[in-house]
């Protein structure tokens, strides 16, 4: 595993970024090995990757395929599966409240049922859409669990699934979301097409010049729920900032996972971990970047409270207990940016 310490590579402008060697956890060592790194990673970037993962690859080939032909369909075809609310199909609105983004998405409830329901209308083989992406959902979730089971091994706690029963319960309230950014090609850039890039639908992405450098695909955030379990294509454009106030890009692995740390998390470790802020920026590319996200979440009235055993140290709560269904409704009146736990610190805290 390497660890690098971030060190500035390039500055652009007021924005400072880096680059890092991206903590990467191999699920195959030895597990008090695994629960150790993934407990170091939390703690210093809230952001790790893993490899030897057990989620077989034609399972994220076969989602893969079907989110490709989905967003390949007409523009007025894939607008009948939207406006996202916040389900559904979305294009370039992410959530209520005005935030805009170069991108267009599938967002969907990651419930069996959910799926088949809303199947029809991602796919003319609905079975199949609601089976693959099943498949996909499920070996995440598992992922999700054996992820959470080694953090709290890691953290000497007892019982190890102490967090993972808040995801594996029958009534979690994960979602899944698929992100489709189109091509970005700076002006007065040398770029050149590869003849073999496969590309995906972009008759009516704007690729004409565009006087910035980069675009913003999804603005910056931290994710509401405990874990997210991100995968791409090969396509730059994920970055995550850091304690220290660098922004890094994070290279793309389509074989292997990015494990990001949630707010419900940051919650559930008494701010031990921090809730990881990322953004996706378009950086120039020829093809389209695709990303399959799965948030796990617990169900809407579980309570959302460090368990005693994380308070070895420090022994005031900084937050309130609160129910994930609340902490929800927060969420979607804010905008993304915002710092959504600071509404659950206890008065006693700054
Ligand atoms: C602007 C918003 C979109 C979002 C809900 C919110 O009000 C603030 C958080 C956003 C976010 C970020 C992580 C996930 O992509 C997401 C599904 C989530 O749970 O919180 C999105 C929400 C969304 O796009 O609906
Ligand atoms: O598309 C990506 O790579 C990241 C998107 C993201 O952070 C999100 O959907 O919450
Ligand atoms: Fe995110």
């Amino acid at each position: 595993m390497v660890v690098a310490t971030p060190t500035p590579l390039l500055r652009r402008g007021k924005k400072k970024t880096a680059a890092f060697g991206v903590p990467t956890i191999d699920l195959s060592d030895d597990k008090s090995i695994a629960s150790e790194m993934i407990v170091k990673a939390c703690e210093d970037y809230g952001f790790f990757k893993v490899v030897n993962h057990g989620v077989p690859k034609k399972v994220i080939a076969r989602m893969e395929r079907e989110a490709v032909d989905f967003f390949s369909r007409p523009v007025s075809e894939k607008g009948r599966a939207g406006p996202a609310a916040p389900f559904g199909y979305g294009s370039k609105s992410i959530g209520f409240n005005g935030d805009k983004g170069d991108l267009e998405y599938i967002l969907l409830e990651a419930n069996p049922l959910s799926l088949s329901q809303r199947a029809k209308n991602f796919s003319n083989d609905p079975s199949t859409f609601s089976l693959v992406t099943n498949d996909y959902v499920s070996a995440v979730r598992k992922l999700s669990c054996d992820i959470l089971e080694l953090v709290a091994e890691g953290l000497w706690i007892e019982d190890n699934s102490i967090f993972s029963k808040l995801i594996s319960n029958s009534h979690n309230d994960s979602c899944f979301r698929v992100n489709h950014y189109p091509p970005f090609i700076a002006p007065n850039s040398n770029h050149n097409r590869d003849d073999d890039e496969d590309e995906l639908n972009n008759n009516h992405w704007d690729l004409s010049p565009n006087p910035s450098k980069s675009r913003v695909g999804f603005g910056e955030h931290t994710d509401p729920q405990i874990l997210t379990i991100l995968r791409s294509n090969d396509v730059s454009g994920l970055q995550i900032y850091t304690h220290d106030g660098f922004w890094i890009p994070v290279p793309p692995d389509p074989n292997e996972f990015f494990v990001f740390v949630g707010d419900s998390f940051q919650a559930l470790t008494n701010g031990r971990f921090t809730s990881v802020r990322h953004r996706v920026e378009s950086i120039n590319s020829w093809t389209s970047r695709m990303s399959m996200m799965y948030f796990a979440a617990p169900a809407l009235d579980a309570w959302i409270s460090a368990p005693p055993q994380i308070n070895n140290i420090i022994t005031t709560n900084i937050y309130r207990p609160f129910k994930w269904g609340d902490f929800k409704q927060i969420v979607y009146s804010l905008r993304l940016a915002d710092s959504r736990l600071d509404y659950f610190k206890n008065h006693t805290q700054s």
